[in-house]
């Protein structure tokens, strides 16, 4: 169990803002937390790995990491933090960047051999793709068997074939290893395969914890489909006018009346919603 009690002023872009966040995690739990720019996310993790001073308590199991006396230096306590861009030793092949952690030769391969990349252990971090380097960092964070497992927007960088396919490894290192793990995302999909639990950051307070399915998804099964984007262009087509909008990956047409043409605008934030009907799904 991780009881986490902090509270720090931070300066934000609108003023002061107070980082104040009340949290217990159980062992083995999979956080994903959100929450707009600026709501105090960074600031949380790198609190918990000691990266940053706080007011208030931090326990672990039955350990203390930090109270009013006492503060825990970063490298005693038992976390792997997994950076967006990657921090991995530029002069240590893959397999050193691992062994640097901890001298187990035997997790390091099972590491490299669960996330696919084996073969290129003797590699050094210039020589591999954004995926791979992430891979590494992965492997590399979770060499001390941590309690935490802190990652902060892991896959941001990555396109997203390789997000998808690291979120499926991601998934499967936390089933062997069990690792408690907050995860900074802001792609609700991520989100919702990996997590156990979501909690939403706003101003630095939480402002929504719970199931993945209670906080990300907003129709709550009314069978209604409802999707927001961006309206990217207005064509004609004959007589009918069709929007092009981006909602994620996709470009989606839909046609729309006079009054629409006249009232949206390029650029804009837009709902795409149907009213309620019966879908196919078909796999390919
Ligand atoms: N050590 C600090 N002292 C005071 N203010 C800070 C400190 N570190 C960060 N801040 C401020 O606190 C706010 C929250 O920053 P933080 O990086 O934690 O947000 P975030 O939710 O991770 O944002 P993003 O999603 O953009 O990465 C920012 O406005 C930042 O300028």
């Amino acid at each position: 169990m991780i009881e986490i009690n902090i509270n720090k002023l931070l300066h934000g872009s609108n003023g002061e803002m107070n980082l104040d966040v009340s949290l217990k995690i159980n062992k083995g739990e999979f956080i994903a937390l959100s929450g707009l720019s600026g709501s105090g996310k960074t600031t949380l993790l790198r609190i918990l790995a000691g990266l940053e001073s706080s007011n208030g308590t931090l326990k672990i199991d039955n350990e203390t990491w930090l109270d009013n006396k006492f503060c825990l230096a970063p490298q005693k306590r038992e976390i792997g933090f997994v950076f967006q861009d990657y921090a991995l030793f530029p002069n240590f092949s893959v397999m050193e960047n691992l062994l640097y952690v901890k001298k187990d030769k035997e997790l390091a391969n099972k590491l490299l051999q669960m996330t696919e990349m084996e073969e290129l252990k003797n590699r050094f971090p210039s020589t591999l793709s954004g995926g791979q380097k992430q891979r590494v960092s992965l492997c590399r964070a979770l060499m001390n068997r941590p309690k935490l497992l802190l990652m902060d927007e892991p896959l941001s960088a990555l396109d997203p074939n390789m997000r998808t396919k690291l979120q499926s490894e991601i998934l499967t290192l936390h089933k062997e290893f069990e690792t408690t793990t907050i995860m900074v995302s802001h792609d609700p999909s991520e989100m919702y395969r990996l997590a156990s639990r979501v909690v939403v950051l706003n101003q630095g307070k939480i402002i929504n914890d719970g199931l993945p399915k209670d906080v990300l998804l907003k129709t709550k099964g009314s069978q209604k489909f409802s999707f927001e984007g961006e309206l990217l262009d207005i064509v004609k087509v004959d007589v009918i006018h069709v929007a092009i909008v981006s909602i994620g990956q996709q470009l989606v047409e839909v046609v729309i009346g006079k009054d629409e043409v006249s009232t949206l605008k390029i650029g804009q934030k837009v709902n795409v919603s149907t009213k309620a009907f019966t879908p196919i799904i078909r796999g390919f």
